[in-house]
């Protein structure tokens, strides 16, 4: 009698494939603490600035750095923070991965029926990388795809994703076939993603007499020594204002979240809001393009602590443009993007151009039915 090692079953022969092969997509989001408490935002934060993608110094200066300085003071200074933005749901970040996970499940469930597993990971806290992907070796994923919510690369956020992806392989006999997006910072439909949900912010709220574009900052040594988040975040702006058809007056780029003492990229975007004030700004508008979802630095540091900033500097309203969180736009757009990606896949055997049309007609007939019942009655 053989016996299949895949299944343990008897009756089977050798070659028997058990596990039907299935697609699997991974995306990944920073995380966010349980609570919004110092005593859940501790744990946390040193899981987070425990990285050595993230906190780049000898171990000895940042073993101090982190338990003589930072850890002393910020889980406090951050709960706070997290608590002005907590929801009954939780936390923003936590529940808007979550909501746009669904909805890309069902979006790539339409445009392709078939096989395909959604999950989202935290690379700090849970469900870590390591058991999503476990989890997905579980229901059968044998061909996986990584998507860092991460529109530009960095080596502190995408590149860490990446090391989590690594470390969850080594401890798995067979693992997945595996590719990974680097990232999307360029890619067209996630321009016209953005600039579509920035004017139908603008048809409801009317245009503001600036466009600030703030991206999360890292220290300018990274870029320096080769990181090219700097440049991608130029590039998206730039691509952005012509989607947008602005000219270069009319859209600023700036850099927010630094922490610590050391230089960041420039400028920075408290600095920014505070100059356009005196030179007159009275209505500010304010998107953040680097952000796939809602969070503590978008929500509290710029609709909250920045627009304080701007108003003490004489402005009169910063107006926040929420990220693209689920909205159609970016379930399209990244629906299209993991088609790309996935292309020769037989789980995704499709034809590109069909699914980036159909991708495109529901994400024109969502906006029409929400200009319509956006209208005044
Ligand atoms: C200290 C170094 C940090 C680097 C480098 C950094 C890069 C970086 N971060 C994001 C995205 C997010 N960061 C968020 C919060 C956050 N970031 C840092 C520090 C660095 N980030 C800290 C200490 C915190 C925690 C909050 C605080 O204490 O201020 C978040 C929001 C998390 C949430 O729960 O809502 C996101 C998202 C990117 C994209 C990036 C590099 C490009
Ligand atoms: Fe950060
Ligand atoms: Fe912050």
């Amino acid at each position: 009698m053989s016996r299949s090692h895949y299944t343990g079953l008897a009756d089977l022969p050798h070659d028997a494939h058990a596990p039907a092969v299935q697609a699997g997509v991974l995306l990944v989001n920073l995380g966010t603490p349980e609570a919004p408490t110092a005593k859940a935002v501790r744990p946390y934060l040193a899981e987070f600035l425990s990285d050595p993608r993230v906190i780049e110094l000898p171990r000895w200066l940042w073993w101090l750095v982190l338990h003589g300085i930072i850890l002393r003071t910020r889980p406090a200074r951050s709960a706070h923070a997290y608590a002005r933005i907590w929801e009954e749901r939780g936390s923003p970040l936590r529940f808007g991965s979550e909501a746009l996970t669904d909805a890309l499940q069902a979006e790539l469930g339409r445009q392709r029926p078939g096989p395909i597993k959604l999950a989202l990971a935290m690379r700090y806290g849970a469900p870590s990388v390591a058991q999503q992907i476990a989890q997905l070796q579980r229901a059968g994923v044998r061909r996986l795809l990584v998507l860092p919510l991460y529109p530009q690369y960095s080596a502190t956020s995408t590149g860490s994703v990446l090391d989590a992806v690594a470390d969850a392989i080594k401890t798995l006999r067979w693992p997945p076939e595996l590719r990974i997006v680097n990232d999307y910072h360029d890619d067209p439909g996630h321009i016209d993603a953005l600039a579509n949900s920035i004017r139908r912010w603008w048809e409801t709220h009317g245009r503001g007499d600036k466009l600030l574009l703030s991206f999360h900052g890292i220290p300018e040594r990274y870029r320096d020594a080769g990181d090219p988040y700097f440049c991608q975040c130029h590039a998206t702006a730039r691509l952005l204002r012509e989607r947008l058809g602005l000219d270069e007056s009319e859209v600023v780029l700036s850099f927010q979240s630094r922490v610590g003492r050391e230089r960041w990229l420039h400028p920075y975007t408290d600095e920014t809001v505070r100059r356009l004030a005196s030179e007159g700004v009275k209505r500010l508008d304010v998107a953040c393009p680097g952000f796939a979802v809602d969070c503590l630095e978008t929500l509290e540091e710029i609709a909250m602590q920045n627009r304080d900033f701007f108003t003490a500097a004489g402005g009169h309203e910063l107006r926040y443009i929420p990220a693209l969180n689920d909205s159609t736009e970016q379930v399209a757009s990244l629906a299209t993007l993991i088609l790309r990606h996935t292309q020769g896949w037989p789980e995704f055997a499709i034809d590109y151009d069909a699914a980036t049309a159909q991708a495109q007609q529901t994400a024109a007939q969502q906006r029409a039915k929400t200009l319509r019942s956006d209208a005044p009655a």
